[in-house]
């Protein structure tokens, strides 16, 4: 393949043969440096990621580093902020890894993070969150935090599909919701902007069957459908009725859901009781129902003990990997009230933004929270710091790199390259127990050594053993 701008190095593809990845000794991976802080990270990443690679295979395998242009620095280049030689390096070479990528708010270019997901139809945005020992946190128990976000990543409000306050456009929405939708009167129509939350069955299924499966592979006990369903019911409503009915579907034999678990507890525990005893345990508010609710809860317990009781009953379920919803602003709360009772995470492109944040914080900052966008059918993945381009401390040498870092142990994981991955996860444990720490780590904790961005590397480059 050709490029006009990109100088492809010495090695080989990464390839997808029968659905599974081929990955030579000398794979070539395009990155991005990114904006703000982007060049001073990845600087430091890149040199972690090479001794890691060297210590674990002497030399045998190694990472052929190709760099691709978005952003500012292919803007100030005169290529445009994400050309289309970038997208196709990243299509043709599979997986890659980026840093963070400036998006402005209000007006302006839409973000290019966001677009390379969709372009490359990265379908999970996958935000593993755990803790390390020493880290400083603001609850009481981070170590209770190990909880793998499953985030929808090319729908919701983040299509794109909005209309600026008074723009022609918006005006001809509103005239369409009001005059053929039965909306009625919108109140300040011309002040006011439009935004449109697509969420679809196909997109939402593909989704929750990967989060399953990966609940699945790594042993995980549940899958939370986290969602707004209550209010927004035939987008975030219709996402956690799609997550269960795939679930039974698709994973029978390995999935309970929480309503199943309840039956099938209450029956184990009474087996003498009748479908009319265990309909009113499971739901409180039976008693109040009409006699055609009451009949449908009767049904739906004779349906769950007629069809699970032999593979699910006695204890069974207890085996099974759970299937439960919780609504996102209780879920925002219990991820830090009751963090272990949250495990693996599914959920839409908005919620999965504001959780990974938010749980990010309890096991020390968006500084050392890794993420990856991942579409399992085709193998294209790339790895990205899940903070922003913190511009404020650009080019000071300063910053955290440990969000790029663990990217990149996500990265060496789904090449198979386990043995260099645990290197740096080892060699970040010692070097935080050490309290050898950045600026935002260092703040934090009781006597702690400040290093930079780069030295912080260098640290992590000497704990590999
Ligand atoms: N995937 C991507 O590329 C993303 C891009 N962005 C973009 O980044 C730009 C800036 O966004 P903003 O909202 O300021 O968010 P940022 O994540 O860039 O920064 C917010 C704060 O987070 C802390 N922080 C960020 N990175 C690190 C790090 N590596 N180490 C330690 N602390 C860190 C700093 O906290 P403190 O001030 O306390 O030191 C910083 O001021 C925007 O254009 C936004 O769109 C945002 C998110 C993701
Ligand atoms: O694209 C952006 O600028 C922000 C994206 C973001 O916040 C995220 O992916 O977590
Ligand atoms: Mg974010």
């Amino acid at each position: 393949m050709t490029y006009q701008h990109l100088k492809v190095p010495q090695g080989e593809k990464i390839t997808l043969k029968n659905g599974r990845l081929h990955v030579p000794d000398h794979p070539i991976v395009p990155f991005i440096e990114g904006d703000g802080t982007g060049p001073d990270i990845w600087q430091a990443a890149v040199r972690v990621f090479d001794a890691a690679v060297e210590k674990a295979y002497k030399g045998k395998r190694r990472i052929s580093w190709m760099e691709v242009y978005a952003g500012e620095k292919a803007f100030n280049m005169q290529l445009g902020w994400l050309p289309d030689e970038t997208l196709q390096a990243f299509n043709d070479f599979l997986v890659g890894i980026k840093g963070p990528l400036t998006t402005p708010v209000g007006g302006g270019i839409r973000s290019l993070n966001v677009a390379l997901r969709q372009e490359l139809d990265l379908f999970v945005c996958l935000r593993p969150v755990r803790y390390f020992e020493g880290v400083p946190s603001p609850v009481k128990k981070p170590e209770d935090v190990d909880i793998v976000i499953f985030r929808e990543n090319t729908e919701d409000i983040y299509a794109g599909i909005e209309w600026q306050a008074g723009s022609a456009e918006a005006q001809k929405v509103i005239h369409f919701l009001q005059q053929q939708m039965g909306i009625g009167k919108i109140p300040y129509s011309e002040a006011t902007g439009i935004g449109i939350k697509p969420i679809s069955r196909p997109r939402t299924e593909r989704l929750i069957r990967a989060a399953i499966q990966y609940a699945i592979d790594h042993h995980r006990h549940s899958v939370t459908l986290v969602h707004k369903g209550n209010i927004m019911k035939f987008t975030e409503g219709a996402f956690k009725q799609w997550g269960y009915e795939l679930a039974a579907r698709e994973f029978r034999e390995q999935i309970v859901t929480a309503r199943e678990s309840w039956i099938l507890a209450n029956k184990d525990d009474h087996p003498e009781l009748g479908d009319e005893e265990i309909a009113r345990m499971i739901d409180p508010g039976y008693a109040m129902m009409t006699p055609e609710q009451q009949a449908e809860i009767r049904q739906e317990v004779a349906a769950t003990l007629a069809t699970l009781l032999p593979t699910h009953g006695n204890g069974q379920w207890r085996e099974k990997i759970m299937i439960k919803d919780a609504i996102a602003d209780i879920a925002l709360q219990q991820v830090l009230t009751r963090a272990s009772e949250f495990d693996v995470i599914a959920t839409m492109n908005l919620n999965g933004d504001y959780l990974s944040d938010a749980l990010a914080a309890q096991v020390g900052g968006i500084g050392i929270a890794p993420g990856a966008n991942i579409n399992y059918q085709t193998g294209h993945a790339i790895f990205e710091a899940t903070h922003g381009t913190a511009p404020k401390y650009a080019n000071l040498d300063k910053v955290n790199p440990g969000s790029v870092i663990l990217s990149g142990v996500l990265m060496l994981q789904h090449l198979g390259w386990q043995e260099a991955a645990e290197l740096i996860v080892r060699a970040m444990e010692k070097t935080i127990g050490q309290k050898r720490v950045t600026y935002d780590f260092e703040r934090l904790m009781d006597g702690a050594t400040l290093l930079k961005c780069s030295e912080f590397g260098s640290a992590l480059i000497d704990n590999m053993v």
